[in-house]
């Protein structure tokens, strides 16, 4: 099922977005410890910082020591590179998190160690990384690539077809860098919630083939019909000429 929230400004998305973070990790926590959460780099950690740490009342209604973070595709750099998803996690959240003395989420990473010019140990990352993801994951933030990609899962890329593997390897990314890891639509299957964020009339060509009446196979659209919890938020903008409804969350 795809639910789809449209605003016309980014604070109101941010807010929209956190409300609907709260709101899981809120019910899972009436029945499990942790809350497993994947989260995406691009501009969704502008996103989450405006949503989950600029705003006091949510920042401090979530259950930050009982997070479990993911990525759901991590460049291969050193964690300290300006290209990683965590070190956009950790300066979007991380690091505002400590400065207001707040409790910090357990944050998977690659093992650094393994990184290595010859790309010789790219495999064991991706493996050691699956090692560590839980057979389901309560919610996954993912964004829209103006090619319709989606973690780094590319148009007509072989890595559309992997069953098998639940973290896979990709050195071909069109989006830079090109050595990367990425969740395969598996984990993406047996994600109990997934939503997507995409802001800006660049979007809005893929969002209208998307959303079209014809099938593209394009990565998002293969998310949109998997049978899970799907939602996009949006802006007027990425939405104009798609013929869609939407609501407010
Ligand atoms: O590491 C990555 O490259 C991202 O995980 C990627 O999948 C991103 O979510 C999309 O490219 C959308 O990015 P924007 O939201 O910045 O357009």
């Amino acid at each position: 099922m795809v639910q789809i929230y449209s605003y016309e400004q980014s604070d109101d998305i941010a807010n929209a977005v956190a409300n609907y973070i709260l709101d899981i990790q809120d019910h899972v926590l009436k029945t499990n410890t942790v809350f497993r959460i994947a989260v995406s780099g691009g501009s969704l950690g502008k996103v989450l910082q405006k949503g989950l740490i600029d705003n006091q009342a949510i920042r401090s209604k979530i259950a930050w020591d009982k997070w479990h973070v993911y990525f759901s595709d991590e460049r291969l750099v050193n964690l300290n590179h300006e290209d990683s998803n965590y070190t956009l996690f950790n300066e979007m959240v991380l690091k505002p998190l400590q400065k207001f003395n707040l409790p910090l989420p357990r944050v998977v990473t690659i093992k650094e160690d393994l990184l290595d010019e010859s790309r010789i140990n790219d495999a064991m990352i991706a493996s050691e990384y699956e090692h560590h993801l839980p057979s389901v994951l309560d919610l996954v933030l993912l964004g829209c690539g103006p090619d319709g990609h989606t973690c780094s899962l590319f148009p007509n890329h072989k890595l559309l077809k992997e069953t098998s593997k639940r973290i896979a390897t990709i050195s071909d990314s069109p989006k830079p860098p090109s050595r990367r890891i990425t969740f395969t639509f598996p984990v993406l299957e047996n994600s109990s919630n997934i939503a997507f964020v995409a802001e800006g009339e660049g979007k809005a060509p893929v969002l209208r083939q998307i959303f079209g009446e014809k099938k593209t196979n394009l990565p998002c659209e293969i998310v949109n019909n998997l049978p899970t919890r799907v939602s996009w938020f949006v802006d007027n903008q990425a939405l104009s000429g798609v013929s869609v409804s939407a609501s407010k969350y």
